[in-house]
């Protein structure tokens, strides 16, 4: 970690100040000792590789070179993770690290163009093929001798899934599907890797049968010789071309005419063709969407990653950059020393935690629920697409909210691409809109919670997410005070969701008697969204106050109360920025609101020479943050010059445009 340049002194004198021991926080952060050493091993086994250093920052690539280079690199890097394997190392902790914010971004700076096989292609085949179509599959696809892509999203239609137009017809004579893409609108759009990359499909399609359409099934399509890599008959492909960011992902289109797929070739874990041609329901329509969901739950962990590293890079910045003097006659102060600027810092560092607890909660509760399904019991499905859902939404949003609040904390130098930020903010971003837009998410959450409300109201139990609902109802006429406490606030969080979800839930109905369900519904959307997110944002509050209670029983004295002092932040900075909500609903005076802004400033504060310990303590090598203003030893005007010498044209004293146009331009007379 430490780097062999010395060190600038402004940061080597703000570490001085850190009162708990790093290491120890870091432990905590990955959960043991082992965790950490063993991603210590991992990033350096594969950031020493000369082979996957980039000798010209990527960003300087065209188009074309960078999704080559790309390539280049997953083929590395799948090797070396094979390598490892050989080894007796390597789950798929190593495959999340590399394919998301973790590592990922370190060698793709713009995300790994196979990302979506590891992430979709298989899980798809593991969630949704029979034993048998397993067996055929799964290895081949595990060693990368076929590689996918998972093609949902069409032209027309990525949100409404069930609008999805592209055809897969039952032909009983010859026992094949018949796929067809229909018109323009039918065609997948956006998918990754499906421009250049990948070689096979899971396709998403309108299911035709016996003269009868069953709704959108799984299809597993050869799309290019296994050879040539030339498109088959009748498949039209290309990429989709330039983006806001993940410029790598080599997203792409594709067409079908006329293009034949055995019966085998539908992934029948779920409904099943039959070779006469009948359909068989399966036990849930949700079962086709198990895969989104997995993603979603991927998605939570990788904002938090990529959001630490937003951090680390302002925050050491913001301890090395001097401007401005605060009083006259003094020197300029290190800018964290503007409290503006330790409030646009901190409150995002405790959001890395809280997102980072969040996550794990939500993966073991996405595993519990999938062996619940591999039993057949679907009970718990419908709170874990609930929250999974409002979880996505409320986690990139404000992961993108605050990666953007970094960049401006980090002044005109953080609009460079050396700085780093443009990449993580096209990954977050892209997040927001892909695999569910998160309004979208927002509004599934709700459908959920205004049934829970509709159950808890005719006395049926609840699920552990949405409890707070019966304890509301049982005790609706106590008014409980507003607590500036983390335990208060969640209570002043709960009971806001409660009596927003009620109050949607009344306009609902009123809208009903005038109007059908679904227009009552889409005109209530604005208060829905509103409910949604004053549950998740209670959930997120929960789980950390749960987690972080019990995680830090045996930590040190030193290491617990920073921890503490981060929820305190986490919580009074969300009090004040749903101030609207808790007038409304939880008992909230403007007297709590001075004490909140207090208990801010005393906390920002409180955090100020121990901050930089946790960002430390993230334990991003110089080589994963890949930014000049982050790195380790704080030289950042070294840095920055040194980067800005890397650009092409300072390869050169004169650049050829001078002789071919300014020079006659600014000689010529008119
Ligand atoms: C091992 C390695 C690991 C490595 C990890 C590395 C980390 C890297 C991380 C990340 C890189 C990722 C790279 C990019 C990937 C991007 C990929 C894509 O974008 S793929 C396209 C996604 N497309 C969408 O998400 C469409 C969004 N639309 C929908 O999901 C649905 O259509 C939705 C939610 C709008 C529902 O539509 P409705 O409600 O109009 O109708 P109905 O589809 O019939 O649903 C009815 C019932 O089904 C439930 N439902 C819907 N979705 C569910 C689900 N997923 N699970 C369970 N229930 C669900 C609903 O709640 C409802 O339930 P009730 O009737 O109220 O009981
Ligand atoms: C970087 C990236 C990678 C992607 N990778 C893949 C991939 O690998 N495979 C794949 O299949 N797809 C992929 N997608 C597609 C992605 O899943 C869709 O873009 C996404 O689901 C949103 O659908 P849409 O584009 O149709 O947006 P739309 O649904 O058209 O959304 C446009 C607007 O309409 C609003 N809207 C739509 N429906 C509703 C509603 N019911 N209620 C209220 N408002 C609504 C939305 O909130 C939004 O504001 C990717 C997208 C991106 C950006």
């Amino acid at each position: 970690m430490t780097s062999a340049t010395k060190v600038n002194p402004d940061l080597s004198d703000e570490r001085k100040k850190v009162e708990f021991d790093v290491e120890e926080f870091t432990n905590w952060y990955y959960k043991g000792a082992e965790n950490v050493a063993e991603k210590r091993f991992l990033e350096n086994f594969f950031l020493s590789d000369p082979e996957l250093e980039d000798k010209v920052p990527t960003s300087y690539l065209s188009h074309k070179e960078k999704y080559e280079n790309a390539v280049r690199k997953a083929v590395l890097v799948v090797n070396k993770i094979k390598e490892l394997q050989a080894d007796g190392r390597g789950g798929v902790d190593i495959y999340m690290a590399l394919l998301g914010g973790t590592l990922g971004t370190a060698i793709f700076r713009e995300a790994n163009p196979i990302t979506v096989h590891f992430v979709m292609f298989l899980p798809a085949i593991m969630n949704h093929g029979t034993s048998d179509q397993q067996a055929e599959w799964i290895s081949r696809a595990w060693n990368c001798n076929i590689i996918g892509t998972y093609a949902q999203t069409e032209l027309g239609h990525g949100t409404y899934i069930r609008g999805l137009e592209t055809t897969a017809t039952y032909d009983p004579k010859s026992k094949e599907f018949i796929l067809n893409s229909p018109n323009l609108t039918s065609y997948k759009w956006w998918p990754g890797g499906l421009g250049h990359t990948t070689n096979y499909a899971i396709v998403i399609a309108q299911l035709h049968s016996l003269g009868k359409c069953h709704g959108i099934q799984p299809f597993i399509v050869q799309l290019r010789d296994e050879e040539t890599h030339m498109p088959l008959k009748g498949i039209k492909i290309g990429e989709i071309g330039n983006k806001v960011g993940m410029n790598t992902v080599n997203n792409g289109f594709l067409a079908f005419d006329n293009v034949r797929i055995p019966l085998k070739n539908m992934l029948m874990k779920n409904a099943k063709v039959l070779e006469d041609g009948q359909f068989i329901k399966p036990k849930s329509s949700v079962l086709t969407y198990g895969t989104m969901m997995f993603v979603r739950v991927v998605i939570l962990k990788d904002m938090a990653s990529y959001l630490s590293k937003a951090v680390t890079i302002a925050l050491r910045y913001s301890m090395v950059r001097r401007q401005s003097p605060i009083e006259p006659n003094k020197p300029e102060p290190k800018i964290i020393e503007h409290v503006t600027q330790q409030y646009k810092i901190f409150p995002a560092i405790a959001k890395v935690i809280v997102f980072k607890i969040t996550a794990e909660f939500l993966w073991d509760m996405y595993n519990q629920v999938t062996h619940d399904l591999d039993k057949g019991d679907l009970e718990r499905l419908p709170e874990l697409h609930a929250i999974s859902c409002c979880l996505k939404a409320v986690c990139t949003n404000e992961a993108a909210q605050a990666v953007e609040i970094c960049r401006l904390s980090t002044g005109g130098h953080g609009y460079l691409n050396s700085a780093g930020f443009q990449d993580i903010y096209g990954m977050v971003t892209a997040a927001q809109t892909y695999e569910g837009e998160n309004t979208v998410m927002f509004l599934q959450t709700a459908r959920y919670l205004i049934k829970c409300w509709e159950k808890a109201m005719n006395g049926e139990k609840l699920t552990p997410t949405v409890s707070y609902l019966e304890n509301f109802i049982k005790g609706r006429n106590s008014r409980q005070s507003f607590q500036n406490s983390p335990s208060g606030i969640l209570k002043a969080f709960q009971l806001a969701a409660a009596k927003k979800i009620a109050e949607s839930n009344k306009h609902l109905e009123e809208r009903k008697k005038y109007l059908s369900p679904e227009e009552a519904t889409n005109q209530t959307g604005l208060e829905l969204i509103n409910a949604s997110e004053l549950h998740c944002q209670a959930f997120l509050l929960q789980a950390t106050i749960e987690v972080l209670e019990d995680s830090t029983k045996q930590t040190s004295l030193q290491l617990r109360s920073v921890l503490k002092d981060l929820l305190e932040l986490y919580s009074v900075d969300l009090a004040l920025r749903y101030t609207g909500s808790l007038l409304e609903f939880a008992n909230m005076t403007s007297s709590d609101i001075e004490f909140l802004q207090r208990s801010l400033e005393a906390l920002l504060k409180k955090l100020r020479y121990n901050i930089l310990g946790i960002v430390d303590g993230f334990d991003h090598p110089d080589q994963i943050l890949g930014s000049v203003l982050g790195t380790y030893d704080g030289n950042v005007y070294e840095n920055l010059i040194n980067a800005a010498m890397k650009s092409p044209l300072n390869q050169e004293d004169v650049n050829k445009s001078f002789h071919l146009y300014l020079k006659p331009f600014m000689k010529s007379n008119l």
